[in-house]
């Protein structure tokens, strides 16, 4: 039967074959899979599109099974489906085409009474599944919209990790931590618990840059990442807030036991060494904690209590922790100030050197002096070093500071010279940071040169400690110090962990034992003991030895009868200003000037 439509959008007539040949050509491109199917699953139509799917046969027309329009692997799907009743369904068909890509198809199958497809038909819609109906399925290919949603996720999950995770060691950043930690907060104040806040620091961690360069500080930093995550539980958080500095919080903690034994064990796993570049790094960490609410109710209060007690477990020495308490921060404040003053007294000078001289045992003659800065503060009077040279050394000032002591120490020494009075060497101080500048051996060349000293006239004292830290780099810049040909001592000896292996490479001359160990030599076996190896282990290195600390004439028995060469202590002078020092050379009491040199006759300490 012919029958005539109208096309309602250009008015043109077409007949019913004609439709049919459009709508053949339609099913033969249309890029979906479309079909109709009987309840049975008898093809009524099917789409060329499905032609393209791996399994089912290019010859379209000749498929009488609704089964073989899919894959096999979709078979047992499409059963489901057949022996359902539901009027509409939707699936996702994941189908291989025979070019062998994957697509994935969002199909949909629908169920409607034949009669209700006739033309003229307007009645309800059908709600039950008859036999008489038919199934249509429509599949459309969306593929690449999920491959372009997947991308998008995934393009927002990095950046979302981007945003809240430190680049280099995957860490929570700043963002993140304060997000958690108040939401910690929020939790604790709500359950009525605490919570620790842990701020780690590395120590030294800039002589890992500083000597192996920035890849290997930022694989350490890595490491040290990673051993804070091995160490901690899953519930703790672990953020860089940048640099070396760490932040850790512990929920529900219930007494600072627990959380000194978590600190410790942290400081504990920090100290093994992580090898890089072949060489065994380790550092150490200073740890401040802060516990809420004890402490503070905010992050931010939390946040600076730890780091006020950071700061304080670095003046006390570095790799320890120490809890915050309240005393701390008049003093914080009080550091902060000194600082200030500190560079101000640099440029305006207010730092004076004291010169303590260093006496053979045997000859009571004056071998040299030593000279420790003192800071003339105009409010505080004369202060010691030991309240500002870790200031120094922590603000980086020690640099100018120390190259302003050995400037000083080397003018004022050539100046003596000069007028006659010789007292052998001048030994000055250096500290790690100032050790570790690069071109140090040129700034002592510079000073060298500018005062006229000869070299063997000074002396640098360089602590045990930071000698052995990084020993290798030591045995460096001691050998360009040594071809100036100036005199190298160890400082507070017995004090460090020294290699021997090391000890015999450095080009140095002298060991000077450690005060700690002569304060009761003549009186505590062990001191004598530890005093006694020194000694002897000086001496079979061929190395001078000298004890410092020496207040008693029973202290100078015992060294002098176990063969110590030289002795410094408060028994034959205080450290003392240049004027006590010259008045003290020109006391014929006190000393005796002949061809020998200078002798210092031992005196009680009552008369200085
Ligand atoms: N990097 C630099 N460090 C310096 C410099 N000047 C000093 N220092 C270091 O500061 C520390 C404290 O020094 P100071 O208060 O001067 O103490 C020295 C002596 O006064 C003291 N001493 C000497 N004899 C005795 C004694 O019989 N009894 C006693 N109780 N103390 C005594 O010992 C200090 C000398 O120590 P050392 O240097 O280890 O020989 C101190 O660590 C200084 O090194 C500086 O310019 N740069």
């Amino acid at each position: 039967m012919e029958k005539s439509v109208t096309s309602v959008s250009c008015q043109v007539a077409v007949t019913t074959a004609e439709i049919r040949t459009y709508f053949g050509l339609l099913l033969e491109h249309i890029p979906v899979l479309a079909s109709v199917v009987t309840p049975t699953g008898d093809v009524l139509f099917a789409s060329r599109h499905h032609a393209l799917l791996f399994d089912v046969s290019n010859n379209i027309n000749e498929l009488t099974e609704e089964s073989e329009l899919y894959p096999a692997s979709a078979r047992a799907r499409l059963q489901q489906l057949q022996s359902t009743s539901a009027m509409e369904c939707e699936w996702e068909l994941t189908a291989k085409h025979k070019d062998g890509s994957t697509h994935l198809y969002k199909m949909r199958r629908t169920r409607i009474a034949c009669h209700r497809l006739l033309p003229g038909y307007a009645g309800e819609p059908e709600i039950q599944a008859s036999s008489d109906d038919v199934i249509y399925t429509v599949g459309v290919d969306i593929t690449e919209d999920e491959l372009a949603e997947s991308v998008l996720r995934d393009h927002k999950s990095h950046l979302n990790f981007a945003i809240f995770h430190d680049p280099l060691t995957g860490l929570a950043n700043r963002s993140l931590f304060y997000d958690r930690v108040n939401k910690s907060i929020a939790r604790a104040k709500r359950t009525k618990s605490s919570l620790a806040l842990m701020l780690l620091d590395l120590d030294r961690f800039k002589n890992v840059n500083d000597s192996l360069g920035h890849e290997a500080g930022d694989r350490y930093l890595k490491a040290v990442a990673q051993h804070l995550v091995d160490e901690l539980r899953d519930t703790d958080t672990v953020a860089r807030l940048g640099g070396d500095e760490f932040v850790v919080v512990l929920e529900n903690v219930t007494c600072s036991e627990s959380i000194e034994a978590i600190a410790n064990k942290l400081l504990g796993c920090l100290q093994q060494p992580v090898v890089i570049q072949g060489h065994p790094i380790s550092c150490t960490a200073s740890i401040g904690i802060s516990v809420f609410p004890h402490d503070g109710d905010s992050i931010d209060q939390l946040l600076k209590h730890a780091d006020t007690a950071m700061y304080r477990a670095k003046a006390a020495g570095k790799n320890r922790a120490q809890f915050y308490v309240s005393a701390m921060s008049d003093s914080a404040v009080n550091y902060l100030l000194l600082e200030n003053d500190l560079r101000r007294a640099l440029e305006q000078n207010e730092l004076r050197v004291f010169y303590q001289p260093q006496v053979d045992l045997n000859t009571g003659r004056i071998t040299g002096l030593e000279a420790l800065v003192r800071w003339q503060h105009k409010d505080r009077g004369l202060m010691s070093p030991v309240h500002f040279i870790p200031l120094a050394e922590e603000t980086g000032l020690i640099e100018p500071l120390g190259a302003w002591v050995l400037e000083q120490a080397c003018a004022r020494f050539q100046h003596w010279l000069a007028a006659g009075i010789d007292l052998c060497k001048v030994a000055v101080n250096l500290s790690t940071r100032q050790f570790r500048q690069e071109g140090f051996e040129h700034t002592v060349a510079q000073v060298l040169r500018k005062t006229g000293l000869p070299a063997q006239c000074l002396e640098l004292e360089i602590t045990e400690s930071s000698a052995m830290e990084n020993a290798a780099n030591t045995i460096n810049m001691l050998n360009c110090l040594s071809d100036m040909g100036l005199s190298l001592a160890i400082d507070d000896f017995g004090t460090g962990y020294s290699s021997l292996a090391y000890l015999q490479r450095f080009p140095i001359q002298k060991l000077k034992i450690d005060r700690s160990f002569i304060t009761n030599v003549d009186r505590d076996d062990q001191e004598a003991a530890i005093a006694k190896s020194i000694i002897d282990l000086a001496h079979n290195m061929s190395l001078e030895v000298i004890a410092e600390g020496v207040e008693r004439a029973s202290q100078c028995q015992w060294l002098g009868e176990r063969g110590c060469d030289q002795v410094q202590g408060y028994f034959y002078s205080k450290p003392l200003s240049e004027e006590a020092l010259m008045n003290l050379v020109s006391d014929s009491e006190r000393v005796i000037c002949d061809a020998s040199g200078v002798r210092l006759l031992s005196q009680p300490l009552a008369k200085h």
